[in-house]
């Protein structure tokens, strides 16, 4: 298995031509819901979650508290609860333009980082972007591991070339769902900011449960908390994305979420 090749931010900060895709600009999504139930258990009750356009949206919340089921809503993997709506900022369906990555990297075995690129494109029968790939495939650092197949590289690589096949469809809407969970931390922090730097633009519903991760690359971070779960108020951390966990700011925004992950009010802390 290959090390995780440490110059790939700096690879990827080197590049002026980070890929932006024309046409679509930032959508904006909004989602009201009455209440989901599973089994008698009411898990969501009476929320409203706003995706702002081209921001990166952070939902951070204990286990179990039913982040992905939110994401899986908007995905349409759950149906739309009764008395509960999506509408989107150009009033049109989210339907096909919606990307989604996962905490495991789903990426086919035995197919090269490039074909893992491509997967998209030919199983919707398009002509291969192979040019798309091989931007976004320098962009994420992997250029030396093209040709490579995902069991030779490292955990922290592969979620590099998810990251990639993710970018490669040029969705307006990402949808990802604990996408570093599963690294080690310094290959966790250099991964979200090479995220920062890719994301620009996008409209991005991060579901995590590290309050670090949420502060590092959140424009606008919301608690899920309770059963049935509410969202705390919308927390607008200052400066841009990769945020310094270094920073004064930083470090106060910590502990305040930490108090409201732990169910209590700020004011009794
Ligand atoms: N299809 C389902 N049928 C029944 N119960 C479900 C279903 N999906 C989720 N649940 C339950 O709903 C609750 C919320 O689940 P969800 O996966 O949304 O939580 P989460 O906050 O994303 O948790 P984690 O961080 O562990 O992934 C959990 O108690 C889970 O067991």
């Amino acid at each position: 298995m290959e090390p995780d090749n440490p110059t790939y931010s700096d690879a990827a900060e080197s590049m002026p031509d980070v890929l932006h895709d024309q046409g679509e600009a930032g959508i904006g999504v909004d989602l009201s819901l009455d209440e989901l139930v599973f089994d008698g258990d009411t898990i969501l009750s009476d929320l409203n979650l706003e995706l702002e356009p081209g921001k990166i949206t952070c939902l951070l919340g204990p286990s179990g508290v039913g982040k992905s089921s939110i994401l899986k809503i908007l995905a349409g993997f759950i149906p739309l609860p009764g008395n509960s709506r999506v509408t989107t900022s150009d009033g049109k369906s989210l339907e096909g333009r919606l990307s989604y990555m996962d905490q495991k990297d789903l990426l086919l075995p035995w197919a090269s980082v490039f074909d893992n690129l491509l997967i998209g494109n030919r199983l919707r029968g398009e002509i291969p972007d192979r040019v798309r790939a091989d931007r976004l495939i320098k962009q994420v650092g992997l250029e030396k591991w093209r040709d490579s197949r995902p069991d030779t590289l490292s955990g922290g690589m592969r979620q590099r070339v998810a990251l990639a096949r993710t970018l490669m469809e040029g969705s307006s809407i990402l949808l990802m769902d604990e996408p570093f969970s599963a690294l080690d931390a310094i290959t966790k922090f250099r991964l979200q900011g090479l995220a920062a730097r890719l994301l620009t633009e996008k409209t991005v519903l991060l579901i995590t449960h590290d309050p670090m991760e949420a502060l590092r690359l959140g424009d606008v971070i919301y608690v899920l908390a309770g059963h049935p779960a509410r969202l705390s108020e919308a927390i607008r951390p200052e400066k841009d994305i990769p945020r310094d966990p270094a920073d004064d700011a930083f470090s106060q925004h910590y502990s305040a979420i930490m108090t409201r992950l732990a169910g209590e009010t700020e004011d009794a802390s």
